[in-house]
């Protein structure tokens, strides 16, 4: 049943919804942009840039649900199959988007306090950060708030739940963000 539920979490990933998006109006969005909210928003405007994002995030909620049914004690996997396939989808040569609207769909239902609290902080902290040390230091404010919400996420799904999920959908986003940088070239 485990295999069965990473397997279909990774089928539902891998529908990468601004790919879909973009294929029905003729086109393919991976050609200019990443095929993700701010891509869309970037290519398509603010309701398919909300849309696809939306879809993306319920990929992650479903899928986590799912697990919750089926193999509650290993909603990680589902966690990880959905994240890997938005990040590799098998429907689209495996060039999908970075993974963070599923991973928070699923940590919306598998570590709803750490996700809130985790939002919370790096939110707060960006135009704190911009209002004080940013004018010294020069580093862009979302490493920075990025830098404090991680650990503080760890702390959080440890004392409340979801440490795997969050570590699983994680590991995924960390190795897709430096194929990214690495391999990958976004077109001009
Ligand atoms: O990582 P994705 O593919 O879910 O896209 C994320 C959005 O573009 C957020 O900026």
């Amino acid at each position: 049943m485990l295999a069965l539920v990473a397997l279909a979490s990774y089928l539902l990933g891998s529908l990468v919804a601004g790919v879909l998006y973009s294929r029905a109006l003729g086109a393919d969005i991976r050609d200019r942009d990443l095929p993700g909210g701010s891509g869309t928003y970037r290519q398509h405007g603010l309701a398919a840039a909300l849309g696809v994002t939306a879809f993306d995030v319920l990929k992650g909620v479903a899928a986590v649900l799912l697990a919750r049914w089926f193999t509650p004690d290993f909603t990680w996997v589902a966690t990880l199959g959905v994240v890997l396939g938005h990040c590799y989808p098998v429907f689209f040569r495996f060039a999908g988007g970075g993974g963070v609207a599923p991973l928070l769909g699923a940590l919306l239902v598998a570590a709803p306090v750490t996700l809130v609290g985790m939002l919370a902080v790096g939110l707060a902290l960006i135009p704190l950060y911009r209002a004080t040390l940013q004018p010294r230091l020069g580093l862009n404010a979302v490493p920075f708030a990025t830098a404090v919400a991680v650990p503080l996420g760890v702390l959080l799904a440890t004392r409340y739940g979801g440490l795997p999920d969050l570590l699983a959908g994680g590991a995924v986003m960390a190795v897709r963000a430096l194929h990214l940088l690495t391999v990958q070239k976004r077109p001009a």
